[in-house]
């Protein structure tokens, strides 16, 4: 039985829209992580983990220094390849429903349950490891986290046994997609990769200074040991700083302003070498709909196309944003 009380777990996401989007995009969601949710509250369960990109696994999870284990790229990988693709293992309602984690996971058979089990617990008391506290250090929210039936509907989370074994970095390499069409986790590479790095995800939104970085992962239960949390740079801190400001500065400004500030965001993307193409997709996104208001027709046929571009890189060519931004992109350069 799970002993103390549930808190949300970790929930690892692609953060493309954090930044909530415009009505372009927001028009263009579906309903998909909803309509297979109650139906498979308990995903089917793959003894091998089947993944799209398994024929030429271009990865090994192995240990990694005192990180525990992590995805170490064996060959080099562009930017933009599919990484690694995941169905659940498990899959509950999530935010506060420990009770129905628990009947899913009772569900299982013993052969899952011990599979699951062998995953990281950073809650791990001197009991043991719980099926809550590997929830709560492993779980990916289902779905796209800006998709407004999510919002609107309880959240559903996930767990996966091998892109659990994926750490974080405040300086990633590789973002999450979720893929609507196959209920898939996808992992794309989100700058070149060399042979023998490690394959890092991001848990959270990475654009704060560190002291704050470091408070919100404490809290997901671990001190991020990753690069620009060793190095504290005041340069670095003050600059995330600055993207925080920008997020919140963009959604009260008017269109010339914001494509200013939209300049400014992506200079200090450059700057600080932060690769997550998320980010970059929202950005040129949001200068696509600027130019569109501003009547500007050339500025927002070349900002609907590198958003295209971004969205193909960080999602793939089947899913849904990338569709809409490829109508978008088609639009106006017609
Ligand atoms: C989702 S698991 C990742 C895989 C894990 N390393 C394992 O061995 O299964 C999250 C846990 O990995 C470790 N971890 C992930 N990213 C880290 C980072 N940047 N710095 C330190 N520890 C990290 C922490 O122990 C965290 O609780």
């Amino acid at each position: 039985m799970i002993s103390h009380a549930f808190q949300s777990p970790v929930v690892h996401h692609a953060p493309a829209f954090q930044v909530q989007p415009t009505s372009y995009l927001t028009k263009a969601k579906k309903p998909t992580a909803r309509a297979f949710f109650w139906t498979a509250a308990l995903a089917p369960f793959t003894a091998a983990v089947r993944t799209r990109a398994q024929a030429g696994r271009c990865y090994k999870v192995r240990k990694v220094s005192d990180k525990g284990f992590g995805a170490i790229a064996l060959e080099p990988i562009a930017s933009g390849q599919l990484v690694a693709e995941e169905e659940p293992a498990l899959r509950w309602s999530g935010a506060e429903d420990e009770a129905e984690l628990q009947e899913c996971f009772d569900a299982l058979s013993v052969q899952q349950k011990e599979a699951l089990l062998e995953l990281e617990d950073a809650f791990a008391e001197r009991q043991g490891k719980t099926i809550l506290g590997i929830a709560r250090t492993n779980a990916f929210q289902a779905g796209e986290p800006s998709d407004p039936l999510l919002e609107e509907e309880e959240e559903s989370r996930v767990l996966y046994l091998e892109l659990s074994r994926f750490n974080h970095s405040c300086l990633p390499n590789c973002g999450v997609s979720w893929d609507d069409r196959e209920g898939m986790l996808q992992v794309y590479a989100e700058r070149d990769i060399a042979a023998g790095e490690e394959l890092c995800l991001y848990y959270q939104d990475v654009r704060f200074p560190t002291p704050v970085r470091q408070e919100r992962l404490i809290s997901l239960g671990f001190q991020c040991a990753c690069p620009v949390c060793v190095a504290a740079d005041p340069v670095s801190d003050e600059r995330r700083a600055r993207m925080q400001q920008l997020i919140e500065e963009l959604e009260e400004s008017e269109d010339e302003k914001a494509l200013e500030l939209i300049q400014e965001t992506l200079r200090l993307y450059d700057e600080e070498r932060l690769t997550v193409i998320s980010y970059r997709k929202m950005a040129a996104y949001k200068a696509y709909a600027h130019s569109m208001s501003l009547g500007n027709l050339s500025d927002a046929a070349r900002w609907a196309k590198l958003a295209y571009k971004y969205c193909l890189q960080c999602h793939g060519p089947y899913h849904a944003q990338t569709k809409v931004l490829r109508a978008h992109a088609n639009r106006v350069r017609s």
